[in-house]
């Protein structure tokens, strides 16, 4: 086995040198050809070709590829090593392989997806489907130009027919930065399969937590990019994601695929920008204080709370409802008379609004309307008996056209919106029968906001939808794909209004309903969103495996899920083992001494990010306070925090999700702070499954009951000997 390896580390050398010695030449031909700028468009395009492949050399000169794979395509009778990396490189004669195969190209699919036997193995090309046998799957670890690993997990004819893990392992292992990374060198095959999806569809993503689905999505993006460069492009595409903090933290992972562009925004932000808005949006702060901060039990979340309500397609349907009254009685009830004497008839107006400007959208179709009126006073004028008898007519006419022109609806979204919650000003457009259908104590709050100048968060979608019904999307307002992160936070209509936006419902959407902890806006079910697609422009993926955490963790977050949640979806750990959660009783020590004692444990460990994680943020506010008093370096996360640092960090358990941190505090895992309903449990599980290698829970009361529960084997009790 020994020698066996030595042969392969051998003979990886030997190629790792010819490649760079390849990729050193080739860089040196084309950096020695002085960059053309002048106007000859055959020139021009010489040039580009030259700079893209000058910009692929230097991408891969100092890891020019991570994979290699050993296929014979039937009917061929040669096997041909495969070398895949994170971009392709031809050799200059282009008569054998390419240097390195982009990781993206259908070949490299068999990397990711073939999972062992000795059977043919297949993939699809542009040609149609390729079949043929795999005879080694290796990986390969290049740092600097120097080879440090080399890892088959797979080799025909050996003892082991399946795939293993240990390579996949191996990089779990690793302790974090304060970014997330790419993973292209460890792909699962579930994983791919989500990642080279067709782009026409709206895929729907349920994954466990730490099941890769935010890095998932991202290695989507650059595949798409690259599968369809004629029809998307990086800058039309976006995604959503729930914090600019979540933002910056996936940062690295789109330039360390070569990708660029694209366009990263929180669903609030990307609103506002497009409605352009003079009020106050109410600070997400209160709102998450209301569900977060409070004592005792949840409110009981039915389909009629604010956000709920306002998230579902019930409240699309009634805004569209309002539209199409609106429009129904938009042309004002009488003629237009520019002076006495001559008149323009409402049958006439009606006949423009309604049959030649039908197709334009209602703001444009009262903009023609206007236009048209002006061209018809014109004309008239110009028939006037004389000059003097023209100015005054003129006079007259403007001013009767304004006080026509006022006597229209005013299509501007926030103004429509009040009129539906009866908080404008002058008399109502909305019929009431329409507004019945409203909730009445969400028709109570939002006009006592609205009466106040204050839109908070849940009216947006809203406010989008009728600015989108009134006024034409643009073009520049169109995407070729979105891409919405926790989307088990986001309601029907935002997804049906954003489907307006997209092209061919072109969607990855992504969540975990087992933390679902804004369950008062997001979706219970998935089928909520599915529905919203025709059967064949919707595909559904479950992602079970998780990758983050120690299998120790995972069992126990798998309890609290089991138990607290009933939830029936549980994470399927992989093969990495690590210490067990420990639980520790502040007992006779007070807390702050108690979790200072805890996070030293863990920083002494050489742990690059640890933290500690809180209930509300009150506490985490507190806490940090102490600990900084106590001379501990820590960072505070709160919402209005725009960057992750990693380091050492206090945070309230609900701003922790998405993150991962090499090892966990959880503060208070008690029932003071977490009772037994689902909604803390779902809570506790979101904390929990931010470790990678430790999770330490600390308890100052009696430990919710369905936190031990059948996972006593993965549990060590106490502090650990000093
Ligand atoms: N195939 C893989 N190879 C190596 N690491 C992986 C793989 N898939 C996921 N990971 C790692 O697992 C961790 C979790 O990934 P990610 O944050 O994308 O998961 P998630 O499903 O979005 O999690 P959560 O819902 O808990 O936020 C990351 O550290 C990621 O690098």
């Amino acid at each position: 086995m020994e020698e066996t390896f030595q042969s392969a580390y051998q003979e990886e050398e030997q190629r790792l040198k010819n490649t760079m010695k390849e990729v050193d030449r080739q860089l040196a031909k084309f950096t020695s050809i002085p960059v053309y700028t002048g106007h000859d468009f055959t020139e021009q395009v010489l040039e580009a070709g030259r700079e893209e492949r000058r910009q692929r050399l230097s991408k891969i000169v100092n890891e020019p590829y991570f994979g290699r794979l050993d296929f014979e395509e039937q009917g061929t009778n040669q096997m041909k090593p495969l070398y895949i990396g994170k971009v392709g490189v031809d050799r200059e004669d282009y008569t054998d392989q390419p240097l390195v195969i982009d990781w993206r190209a259908p070949i490299a699919s068999l990397f990711y997806s073939f999972t062992g036997g000795e059977g043919p193995a297949e993939y699809e090309s542009p040609e149609g489907v390729v079949e043929g046998l795999v005879y080694l799957k290796r990986n390969i670890v290049i740092r600097q130009q120097i080879l440090e690993r080399v890892a088959d997990t797979y080799n025909r004819g050996s003892d082991q027919p399946a795939v293993s893990d240990e390579f996949l392992v191996y990089r779990l292992g690793e302790n974090k930065d304060n970014k997330l990374r790419d993973i292209v060198s460890t792909i699962q095959a579930e994983q791919d399969r989500i990642i080279r999806a067709a782009r026409n569809t709206a895929l729907i993503i349920q994954g466990v937590a730490g099941s890769g689905k935010t890095t998932v999505a991202l290695h989507r993006l650059a595949f798409l990019l690259y599968q369809y460069k004629e029809q998307v492009s990086a800058d039309k595409m976006i995604i959503f994601a729930p914090n600019n903090m979540f933002l910056d933290y996936i940062s690295n992972v789109l330039p360390e695929l070569g990708v660029g562009d694209i366009q990263q925004s929180t669903f609030s932000d990307w609103a506002l920008q497009m409605l352009n808005l003079d009020v106050r949006l109410a600070d997400t702060a209160e709102t998450l204080e209301y569900w977060f901060e409070r004592e005792g039990e949840l409110p009981e979340i039915t389909d009629e709370v604010p956000g709920r309500f306002k998230g579902s397609m019930r409240f699309m349907d009634i805004l569209r409802s309002c539209i199409e009254q609106m429009e129904m009685t938009s042309v004002p009830d009488m003629d237009f008379s520019p002076w006495d004497g001559k008149v323009l008839p409402r049958a006439e107006i009606m006949k423009w609004f309604d049959e030649e400007y039908k197709p334009y959208p209602l703001a444009k179709r009262k903009e023609r309307v206007m236009a048209r009126i002006h061209r018809w006073i014109e004309m008239e004028l110009k028939k006037a008996p004389s000059a003097a008898v023209q100015k005054e007519r003129k006079k007259k006419a403007s001013a009767r056209e304004k006080a026509y022109a006022n006597k229209w609806p005013k299509y501007e979204p926030l103004t429509l919106y009040k009129h539906i919650f009866k908080a404008a000003k002058g008399g109502s457009v909305i019929p009431d029968e329409i507004r019945k259908q409203i909730p009445q104590s969400v028709m109570k709050s939002t006009a006592a906001d609205l009466k106040q100048n204050v839109v908070r968060e849940e009216d947006l979608p809203a406010l989008v939808y009728l600015h989108v019904l009134v006024n034409e999307i643009s073009g520049e307002q169109r995407f070729d794909h979105v891409v919405i992160d926790e989307a088990q936070d986001f309601s029907p209509f935002q997804i049906a209004l954003l489907d307006l936006f997209v092209k061919g419902h072109s969607f990855t959407i992504l969540g975990d309903l087992s933390q679902g902890i804004h369950a008062y806006r997001g979706v219970h079910r998935w089928e909520e969103m599915s529905q919203l697609f025709a059967e064949e422009h919707n595909d559904y993926f479950a992602l079970t495996r998780s990758y983050r955490s120690t299998m120790e963790i995972i069992e126990f977050a798998n309890t609290i899920l089991e138990k607290g949640v009933q939830s029936g979806i549980t994470a399927v750990p992989v093969f990495r083992s690590g210490d067990g959660v420990r639980l520790i009783d502040y007992g006779e020590d007070s807390r702050k001494n108690a979790l200072q004692r805890a996070m030293q444990h863990l920083i002494d460990k050489d742990y690059r990010t640890v933290s500690i994680v809180t209930r509300t943020l009150h506490e985490a506010k507190a806490l940090y306070e102490e600990l900084k008093t106590a001379g501990v370096e820590v960072n505070l996360i709160d919402d209005g925090k725009k960057q992750y640092e990693g380091g050492y960090s206090v945070l309230p358990v609900y701003l922790s999700k998405g993150l991962e941190f090499d090892a966990v505090i959880v503060a208070d895992a008690d029932q003071d702070h977490y009772g037994n309903s689902s909604w803390d449990a779902k809570l506790l599980y979101v904390g929990c499954t931010r470790a990678l290698h430790e999770l330490w829970l600390m308890n100052g009361s009696e430990r919710p009951v369905y936190m031990e529960q059948e996972a006593k084997e993965v549990v060590i009790h106490g502090w650990p000997s000093e």
